[in-house]
């Protein structure tokens, strides 16, 4: 039977797509699954490793039954993923020792607090192109085993291993036979060095992390290996694509020139500016990171990581029940013509770039006696374009190039209004693809470029279409009047301490 199809399983942090992708770059079909986000504590996020890896074999199957694919007509896997998130689990029995702590959460802070206190924030930097945050992987996996009795031992012993999600994806479905992870996703560990491209010694040892429970890092476009008939549906397809979600987005805009740039509006909110075979240091708060490793070919990028943007449409719906349904947040918001003067601060989990202040909290600023629903909604879907805007200021400095256009996608993104108020705030237009499903994109191309489906990147750039265009539109002395207003929430948000 032909090989008709790519498998692109994108693991995110609300949800788990799974994507057909066909030879023509056509999306053939798609599922999708919520999963439980676990809050242990105020500031914590924790997901079950076991659910992630069920949501994945439940929305493929799914995906299958529905298209009516066999099995035999995948020419292949490509997996991208929420990145930094950790899970450690048990090399004989396969069970994780902890749930998975996700990349939101803050519970590891204290940890980077002592790190910083000793000094061990400039080797961080010049090494992993990152800071030292409770965002990345190394706290997390220290907190684990500094937590969990006896871990700390089993990992020196190697009984124990890491992974990040594609990590722990792949050492499931192979049955346990592999145990590796891409550059893209080492990357965000702050134990790779991201230059000379390994694992690095001082850096295991500044977080007290065995090397013994770390995955191989390969590239993001091979063939790895292929899937367990016994663990993935009763078929060995090969797995060739692996990469982080940011920087499977990156990819399947076709952003492959130094200068082009893309903004996820997820979850969180993901800036990356593609900066060529030059890992370019930021000195405004931003990240340096690994875009991907293609045949032994690395090019970088600068990023900027928002942590709450489409999480707060979704505190709006679940936490204050003020909306049915996320999209409904458009037409509440393009109900009233402007916030008057209401600022919603979603640092929730403290605030990411370019701040990164982990012990910032949300806020809301302006409100009167006439503020309504309608202008909260407002407010809290203008502060991901504002949080955007401090990135961009920050991207296009560090990197000395003006931006002269964005490519957007993420769930948040399909809102006219968002996207509208964005490009009006950065002035640049903002350009939406056909397919928004970049992320799950970006990991299908990866996949067959390895497995030979597709031949070159060339193809894949002349795949990407724009499927509407939002010029800027405000006069300038309205936009900076607005983003006046936004800065001055944010010093105060951070000027806040609770007693
Ligand atoms: N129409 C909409 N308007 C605003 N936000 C939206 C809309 N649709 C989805 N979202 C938000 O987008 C996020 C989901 O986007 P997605 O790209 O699936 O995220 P992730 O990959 O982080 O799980 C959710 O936080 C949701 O609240
Ligand atoms: O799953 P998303 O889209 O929220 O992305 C999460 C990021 O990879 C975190 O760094």
């Amino acid at each position: 039977m032909a090989k008709r199809y790519i498998l692109a399983l994108d693991q995110g942090t609300t949800s788990t797509r799974a994507m057909l992708v066909d030879a023509a770059g056509c999306v053939a079909g798609m599922a999708q699954r919520e999963f439980a986000q676990i809050y242990p504590q105020p500031g914590w996020v924790e997901h079950d490793p076991r659910e992630i890896l069920a949501s994945v074999l439940v929305t493929v199957t799914e995906l299958l039954t529905r298209s009516q694919v066999e099995l035999r007509e995948l020419a292949g896997i490509g997996i991208t993923n929420q990145r930094e998130t950790t899970v450690v689990w048990d090399r004989r029995s396969g069970q994780p020792v902890h749930n998975a702590i996700v990349w939101q959460s803050r519970q590891s802070m204290a940890i980077c607090e002592r790190l910083r206190a000793d000094g061990g924030e400039a080797i961080v930097r010049a090494k992993t192109g990152l800071l030292v945050d409770a965002y990345f992987s190394a706290s997390k996996i220290r907190w684990i085993l500094d937590h969990v009795a006896g871990a700390q031992a089993r990992a020196e012993r190697g009984e124990l291993l890491f992974g990040t999600i594609e990590s722990w994806l792949v050492w499931n479905l192979s049955g346990g036979r592999l145990h590796v992870t891409d550059a893209s996703n080492a990357a965000r560990t702050l134990l790779y060095d991201i230059h000379r491209r390994e694992w690095d010694d001082e850096l295991l040892r500044l977080f007290g992390v065995p090397r013994a429970m770390l995955p191989a890092v390969r590239g993001c476009s091979e063939h790895y290996g292929d899937t367990d008939p016994a663990r993935f549906l009763g078929a060995a397809v090969p797995i060739g694509g692996l990469a982080g979600d940011q920087q499977a987005a990156l990819f399947g805009q076709a952003c492959f020139e130094p200068g082009m740039a893309k903004n996820t509006y997820g979850t969180g909110c993901f800036m990356l500016m593609h900066t060529g075979t030059q890992a370019v240091p930021s000195r405004r708060g931003l990240l340096t990171t690994i875009a991907w490793d293609i045949g032994g070919r690395v090019e970088y990028a600068l990023e900027g990581s928002i942590f709450v943007a489409g999480a707060v449409v979704q505190w709006l719906r679940d936490g204050l029940r003020m909306l049915e349904c996320a999209a409904d947040s458009q037409v509440l918001a393009e109900s009233v013509a402007c916030t008057d003067g209401v600022y919603l601060v979603p640092a929730f989990v403290g605030l990411g770039a370019p701040y990164w202040r982990s012990e910032v909290r949300g806020a809301m600023f302006g409100l009167t006696r006439g503020t309504r629903r309608e202008h909260l909604v407002r407010a809290a879907l203008e502060a991901m374009a504002y949080q955007s805007r401090d990135v961009l200021a920050a991207m296009e400095a560090d990197a000395g190039i003006p931006l002269k256009e964005l490519r957007c996608d993420g769930g948040a993104i399909g809102n006219d209004f968002i996207a509208q108020f964005q490009s009006d705030l950065l002035d640049v237009p903002l350009l939406r693809p056909r397919v928004q499903e970049t992320t799950a994109l970006g990991a299908a191309y990866l996949a067959a470029l390895a497995l030979g489906f597709w031949e070159s990147r060339g193809q894949l750039a002349r795949l990407w279409q724009v499927e509407r265009r939002f010029e800027p539109r405000m006069p300038a002395p309205e936009r900076e009047r607005l983003y006046r207003g936004w800065q001055a929430a944010v010093q105060a948000a951070c000027a806040f301490t609770p007693s």
